[in-house]
């Protein structure tokens, strides 16, 4: 069982450096989100704002209706056994093998015997393919089994909401996209929220159920995966496809100028298509449908109307029959088709 998180004018600076402000979003109940963002734009920063890592100066992180930023310390400490996050690099301990980094949190935050701890460790390795390797130091694993077992030991208090900071880094596209498979399936086992950040596009494109950007100290845009990937905002049509001309440059951003020489050297043409609305991931086969799916359709057909039409068509082309017939929506024509 996940839980929703909900985000509102959330603004942090570091000294007189504002990092982002006046960020706004809701993770809903049991879906899988993604937070895109150029380097240094304040993904993990954000992250750490979540879990009363670091303190905003205002806005508020509500879960359960408490606010994180403002709650006790004894409030806080409750709530964040509710979060399991998986680090950039695993922050797995380097002296330990992997069963007692995956136990540690038990062993800290709990008063299991070492009998459940060793059900609760073996059931973990298991759900994230490591069943075997409990013996071993993280120096002997490879890059995507130590983002396994960070991912164990982020699920071994069982939390509501899973925050992964760019479990991709560092891997191959096999191991991304078998990294991608292992959080939709664990979605489907475990039914919590899952916010991933991250810059690999085709994790964005595929994985989450809804999808955000930071840029330019601001969230552009966070909602159903359909909205941003259809998007024509500038910077988010620009990172989709990884191009150099658009108003992200070599250091975050670029100023008007040199946005106004990219646009006369490049040559004239048709504009591109939006990058597109792919079929999502899902669960491995035997495993059970993810039950964020069917809430998550309730939601956005609750607030079609109100999205761009491109994105309205890239929801609707994803419903079945019976879907359109529930809903009570027609099929989508291509553009430009005339009844
Ligand atoms: N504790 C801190 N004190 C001061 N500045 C910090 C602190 N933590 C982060 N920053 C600054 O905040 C900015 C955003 O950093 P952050 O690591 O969140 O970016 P990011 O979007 O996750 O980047 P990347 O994608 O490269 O990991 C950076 O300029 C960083 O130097």
């Amino acid at each position: 069982m996940g839980g929703e998180v909900a985000v509102d004018g959330l603004s942090k600076s570091f000294g007189g450096q504002n990092i982002w402000r006046d960020v706004s979003l809701v993770l809903p109940d049991g879906e899988v989100s993604v937070l895109l963002g150029p380097s240094g734009t304040g993904k993990s920063v954000f992250l750490k704002c979540l879990i009363g890592l670091l303190r905003p100066e205002q806005g508020s992180v509500r879960l359960d209706g408490v606010d994180l930023v403002r709650c006790s310390e004894h409030q806080l400490y409750a709530a964040r056994k509710q979060f399991g996050v998986l680090f950039q690099d695993g922050a797995l301990f380097g002296s330990m093998n992997l069963y007692d980094n995956i136990a540690f949190p038990l062993r800290e935050h709990t008063r299991k015997s070492e009998a459940e701890i060793r059900h609760l460790v073996g059931e973990k390795m298991e759900l994230v393919g490591l069943t075997g390797a409990e013996r071993k130091l993280p120096g002997e694993l490879s890059g995507g089994m130590r983002k396994r077992a960070g991912l164990a030991r982020a699920l071994v208090l069982e939390p509501r909401i899973i925050l992964c900071d760019e479990p991709d880094s560092g891997l191959d596209p096999v191991r991304t996209a078998y990294l991608a498979q292992l959080l939709i399936d664990l979605n489907a086992q475990l039914d919590t929220t899952i916010l991933i950040v991250t810059h690999n596009i085709s994790v964005a494109r595929t994985v989450p159920d809804n999808v955000g950007m930071l840029f330019r100290r601001r969230l552009v845009m966070f909602g159903p995966r359909e909205v941003l990937l259809t998007s024509d905002e500038p910077a988010v049509a620009q990172f989709l496809r990884g191009r150099r001309i658009g108003p992200i440059g070599m250091s975050e951003e670029k100023d008007s100028a040199t946005m106004a020489a990219e646009a006369e050297r490049e040559p004239p043409g048709r504009p591109e298509e939006p990058a597109g609305v792919v079929p999502q991931l899902e669960p491995t086969p035997g495993l059970p449908p993810r039950r964020a799916v069917r809430r998550r359709k309730d939601r956005v057909m609750r607030v079609l109307h109100q999205l761009p039409e491109q994105a309205q068509r890239g929801i609707l082309a994803g419903l079945t029959e019976g879907e359109r017939r529930h809903y009570g929506v027609s099929v989508p024509q291509p553009r430009g088709y005339r009844a």
